[in-house]
């Protein structure tokens, strides 16, 4: 898999993305969120696939299995690079998301890697504790749900950098650990609790690493995503 930082295009509408997407000359690896995809719908998918980028499709399926089994085989047909749902729906549900997503991906075609989100990068360990009423450390909460995951059958997880490390040594180097919540030294964190600096995201064991604000908020995007890039490729 294309390992470049992952941008997320979290805008409003077509327009915002494509002017974006105008100042860089190389392919990139960006990542379609809900915002973008509620307002624009799967002929956005097809736009950006088409200017010849790969393709996160972070919609972050959760519901019973049968529902998340349908909509992932829909999905699938969108010829996506990588998609996921929430590891909190279970396995059945897991199972399901694969099994449509293989259902769905056309003959001959590259099946989406599918990875499931374990606590939210702007969860702290207070918050799953008190409002989740789950009674484990964060690192234990999110290394369960990257073992569930795996049992399922799934390709990787989302988690934060901090998480990384332990997942890689319990689910093994294949199994992605692709991390969000990525910032700059020093940079505004926003609604971030997990944060880390690319080079950290690097040696701590990311495999991908997600990029938002950091770069679409930047005065320049292109300097920024050159930036990230070289602290990403420093080891
Ligand atoms: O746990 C998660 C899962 C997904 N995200 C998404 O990643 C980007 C991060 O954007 P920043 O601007 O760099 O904070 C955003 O699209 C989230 O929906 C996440 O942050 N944490």
């Amino acid at each position: 898999m294309n390992t470049k930082p992952i941008i997320a295009l979290d805008f409003p509408s077509e327009k915002d993305v494509m002017g974006f997407l105008a100042q860089f000359e190389e392919k990139l690896f960006v990542k379609i969120g809900m915002e973008l995809y509620m307002q624009e719908g799967p002929r956005i998918v097809h736009q950006v696939k088409s200017d010849g980028h790969d393709i996160f499709l972070d919609l972050k399926l959760h519901d019973i299995p049968n529902t998340v089994k349908s909509a992932m085989k829909g999905l699938a047909r969108l010829g996506v690079d990588l998609v996921n749902v929430h590891a909190a729906g279970g396995c059945a549900m897991m199972e399901g998301a694969l099994e449509g997503l293989e259902a769905g991906t056309v003959a001959g075609g590259k099946r989406a890697a599918l990875i499931a989100v374990t606590q939210l990068t702007s969860t702290t360990e207070l918050q799953m504790q008190n409002e989740q009423k789950i009674g484990l450390s964060l690192q234990e909460s999110v290394l369960h749900y990257a073992q569930l995951s795996k049992q399922a059958g799934l390709n990787g997880v989302v988690c934060s950098v901090h998480e990384a490390h332990a997942i890689r040594e319990a689910c093994g180097e294949d199994f992605l650990r692709v991390t969000p919540g990525i910032r700059m030294l020093g940079g505004e964190a926003h609604d971030q609790k997990r944060i880390a600096t690319p080079d950290g995201a690097k040696k701590d064991g990311s495999s991908l690493i997600v990029v938002g604000r950091a770069i679409t908020g930047a005065d320049n995007p292109v300097i920024a995503y050159k930036k990230v890039c070289e602290l990403w490729e420093e080891k």
